[in-house]
């Protein structure tokens, strides 16, 4: 299975198993992600995280086999819209969602990072918002949600700079919240036991509040936005260059 979920005593665990492929975001992968998104939301759990199976790769985006450089616009759309549906579920998932970045993300996978409230990355590990180098703009409403989440100014900076960018300045820009040791990220009992003290209802109101605190308040229509700018650029040129060179880079 590409994406896994656990229930543990107080919290949830959804985690990206697609290792081959560093976790690059399949069509399957995208259902299997609101399949257990949908479950998650049913359940008395106090916080849920998203990380990767193996401590490698967080997640290398979306997978370029299927977003490849030859779709039409509309195409485009039809395909980057379903991971916008994913990052919209996570941002108003009913507790907190941590992301436990315990290896590297690029592209879709900083967008699917961004979407979580709450980022927690192992030491040495990076980070790129690439989309621009490719030619085209985040596309799954990460972009939009990254403006929520860090200062505007530096938002547009990465976005626009696109550059890969090491955790330690991630976290003192506010996009990672916290930075542990190799050896600690996988003991998330202890990782994570100041949100496992507290209550599912204090865990509730605090999501709850934290959603009221966003300065985007028509996000679902902004990330619709977003993914359908990206698909206007998705026929350039750039962008198809930028796909066939990654394509054909062996
Ligand atoms: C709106 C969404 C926008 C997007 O997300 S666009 C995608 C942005 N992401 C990227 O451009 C990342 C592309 N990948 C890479 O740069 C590298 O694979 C990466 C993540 C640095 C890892 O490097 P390495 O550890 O050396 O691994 P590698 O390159 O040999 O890759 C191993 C296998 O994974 C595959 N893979 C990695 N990223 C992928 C992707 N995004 N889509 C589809 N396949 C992808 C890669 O083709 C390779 O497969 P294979 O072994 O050749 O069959």
């Amino acid at each position: 299975m590409f994406v896994e979920y656990q229930k543990k005593k107080d919290y949830g665990v959804i985690y990206l198993n697609r290792p081959e492929k560093r976790n690059a975001i399949s069509k399957e992968m995208a259902a299997m992600l609101g399949t257990v998104l949908n479950k998650a939301k049913k359940e008395e759990i106090k916080f849920l995280v998203l990380t990767s199976k193996d401590n490698k790769v967080f997640c290398a985006g979306g997978d370029l086999t299927y977003l490849h450089g030859n779709l039409s616009r509309e195409e485009a759309y039809a395909r980057l819209n379903p991971m916008k549906e994913i990052l919209y579920k996570i941002a108003l998932f009913p507790v907190p969602v941590i992301a436990l970045l315990n290896g590297n993300a690029l592209g879709g996978g900083c967008e699917l990072a961004t979407a979580c409230d709450i980022r927690i990355a192992r030491n040495n590990t990076k980070f790129g918002f690439i989309q621009a180098n490719l030619g085209i703009l985040p596309g799954w409403g990460g972009g939009t949600l990254l403006y929520n989440k860090v200062s505007s100014s530096f938002a547009l900076e990465w976005l626009t700079e696109a550059k890969v960018l090491d955790s330690q300045l991630l976290e003192k820009k506010g996009w990672i919240n916290r930075i542990v040791k190799e050896h600690d990220i996988d003991d998330m009992d202890v990782l994570l036991k100041d949100y496992i003290s507290k209550s599912y209802r204090q865990m509730r109101l605090l999501k709850d509040q934290h959603i009221k605190s966003w300065t985007n308040r028509n996000l679902f229509f902004e990330m619709t936005e977003e993914v359908k700018k990206t698909a206007m650029l998705w026929d350039s040129e750039e962008h198809k260059q930028a796909i066939e060179k990654f394509l054909l880079r062996k």
